[in-house]
């Protein structure tokens, strides 16, 4: 994992604000320039933004595999100068939204996609078991998350429904999946989502959890989901990817 992952997260969060928004902190520390700037000319890029639960998916990645990268952060809001609505962007990401990953002379969009692309060129620290009755298990939360929940509740549908119903409708998709999701977890986790191994299932359950507080969803009837996302959240690849932790993060309203 990123060597970084150990430092106090307040420290993590001035030096990103106040320097080239890097991951790798510690061994940028120990590098010669020379190194430093060879290491910097393949390093990935990603657009990511603080609240997306779909960047948050690809920064958990990133840093469990120990990849360092850049990150660039671009709004999901319009009301930002640094928004995703830009012609510029959109050659970027033509959905115009986060994340994007500049890797290996590629650019990547869709979260899903980047984490595949990820385990398939970087298989060290693996995120889909060896099973393939597992690897489906897997790919089931993953769809679960991915197409049956935050799609329905992401900021560009919650615009369309409005001010009056949009918190309504964002808890109505975020508990008719997790009520699916509770069910699948009571046969599949053991330590985490699916057995005793971190997976993908893990990488898009806990921001989809962070997506639930910020949207105020009791989480009493869902016992697993609660206990994996504590879980996970004391691992370094999650906390030090942690929304709070982003560079363009901006309190509000307490979330
Ligand atoms: O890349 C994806 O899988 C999807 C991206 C989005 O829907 C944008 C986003 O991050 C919205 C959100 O999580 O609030």
């Amino acid at each position: 994992m990123a060597g970084s992952l150990r430092l106090p997260p307040m420290f993590i969060k001035g030096f990103l604000r106040h320097s080239a928004m890097t991951t790798t902190l510690v061994p940028r520390l120990a590098m010669s320039s020379k190194a430093a700037a060879a290491e910097d000319q393949k390093k990935p890029l990603l657009y990511s933004f603080w609240s997306s639960s779909c960047s948050w998916r690809v920064r958990i990645v990133l840093s469990f595999k120990g990849i360092p990268f850049d990150l660039k952060p671009i709004s999901l809001s319009k009301r930002d100068t640094n928004n995703c609505y830009t012609d510029e962007f959109h050659q970027i990401n033509p959905m115009q939204r986060v994340p994007s990953l500049v890797i290996d002379g590629h650019t990547l969009s869709d979260s899903v996609a980047i984490m595949h692309y990820l385990e398939e060129t970087r298989p060290e620290h693996p995120l889909l078991p060896e099973s393939p009755y597992e690897r489906a298990k897997v790919r089931e939360i993953v769809e679960i998350v991915c197409s049956s929940i935050q799609p329905l509740q992401n900021v560009g549908v919650l615009d369309e429904v409005g001010d009056k119903g949009r918190l309504k409708w964002a808890q109505l998709w975020i508990k008719r999946g997790f009520t699916a999701l509770e069910s699948v977890l009571s046969t599949t986790s053991g330590k985490y989502s699916v057995g005793d191994k971190i997976t993908l299932a893990d990488v898009c359950l806990v921001p989809q959890v962070f997506n639930a507080k910020r949207y105020k969803v009791d989480l009493t009837p869902y016992p697993n989901i609660v206990r994996l996302n504590e879980e996970l959240l004391g691992n370094p690849a999650f906390s030090s990817s942690h929304p709070h932790t982003q560079p363009d993060y901006i309190p509000k309203n307490g979330f």
